[in-house]
């Protein structure tokens, strides 16, 4: 069974489409990033999804149940990392992390939840005198708390600072080897080339195009940029593939500790999706 599977999926509000027909599958155990300008559809679809808001049409399944109707249970199988996560500020760390993980019927351990975030310094400070990036890891910790089988991050690393990023991708990398399957959405492109086995861009509210991190809106095939240096100026060719380029170079002589060979970046070739379906 996919962990999440959809078709069809329409949301309008006062008439006006901002999920304009999405079909969509998760498999499981995969970390499936959505991609996508503001206001393009993604966190309706991801709200749909999570069974916080009604669809106007479509078919949702996820972890085989319809998130309309599906119960508590079900439920209690999904973690949730929302944008603007509102916490509960008076309570120390350990405590929101305890309270929340005694909702779910088999949760991990309060510490053990705080310690894979990060936070085991700031176990016992108020989370109001955290900054925000430790509020965030807060918010993750009370993601995985219940040890979900599926689990949605909406934009989970605002705030960040580098070091945390790496942290927290080392962390989503371990919970999907744990079988884990991971919804992300993020505007940072690097992290969905990080962590994402597949993605998808959106684009006012459809699906624009959808790969590997790798293959996405023909990434695997574009042509590479060669740039060297000849007599003291720059040259540079596009090729499909430099190897016989490299191989005349070579032959010829040519200064080559300047040479470079780079490929469109995730980055490029989103814009460019974007740019196309606007
Ligand atoms: N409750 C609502 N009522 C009316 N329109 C809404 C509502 N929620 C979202 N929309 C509209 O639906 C569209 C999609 O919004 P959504 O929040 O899904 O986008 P997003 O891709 O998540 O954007 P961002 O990257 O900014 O988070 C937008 O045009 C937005 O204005």
């Amino acid at each position: 069974m996919e962990a999440i599977e959809v078709t069809g999926l329409r949301k309008t509000y006062g008439g006006q489409d901002a999920v304009a027909g999405i079909d969509l599958v998760v498999a499981r155990g995969e970390i499936f990033s959505l991609l996508g300008p503001n206001g393009a559809g993604k966190t309706t679809t991801v709200e749909i999804l999570e069974g916080h808001r009604r669809r106007t049409a479509g078919d949702v399944r996820v972890l085989g149940e319809d998130p309309g109707t599906a119960g508590s249970a079900w439920r209690s199988r999904i973690g949730i990392v929302l944008q603007d996560a509102d916490d509960a500020a008076d309570l120390t760390v350990h405590e929101m992390v305890k309270h929340i993980g005694g909702f779910y019927p088999d949760p991990r351990k309060a510490d053990e939840a705080i310690e894979l975030v990060g936070l085991t310094a700031k176990r016992n400070s108020k989370i109001r005198t955290l900054s925000g990036g430790q509020r965030r890891r807060v918010d993750v910790a009370l993601g995985i708390v219940g040890r979900p089988e599926l689990l949605f991050l909406d934009e989970p690393t605002t705030g960040f600072d580098p070091e945390a990023r790496r942290q927290f991708w080392d962390l989503i990398r371990t919970l999907a080897a744990d079988g884990t399957t991971i919804v992300l959405t993020t505007h940072y492109l690097d992290e969905a080339e990080a962590l994402a086995d597949r993605l998808a861009v959106v684009s006012a509210g459809r699906i624009v195009a959808e790969g590997t991190p790798a293959t996405l809106g023909g990434r695997g095939a574009a042509e590479a940029r060669v740039s060297w240096t000849e007599n003291g100026t720059v040259r540079s060719e596009q090729v499909s593939d430099p190897s016989d380029l490299i191989r005349h170079l070579v032959a010829s002589g040519a200064d080559l500790s300047t040479l470079t060979i780079t490929r469109p970046t995730l980055e490029d070739t989103y814009l460019s999706l974007i740019g196309a379906t606007r």
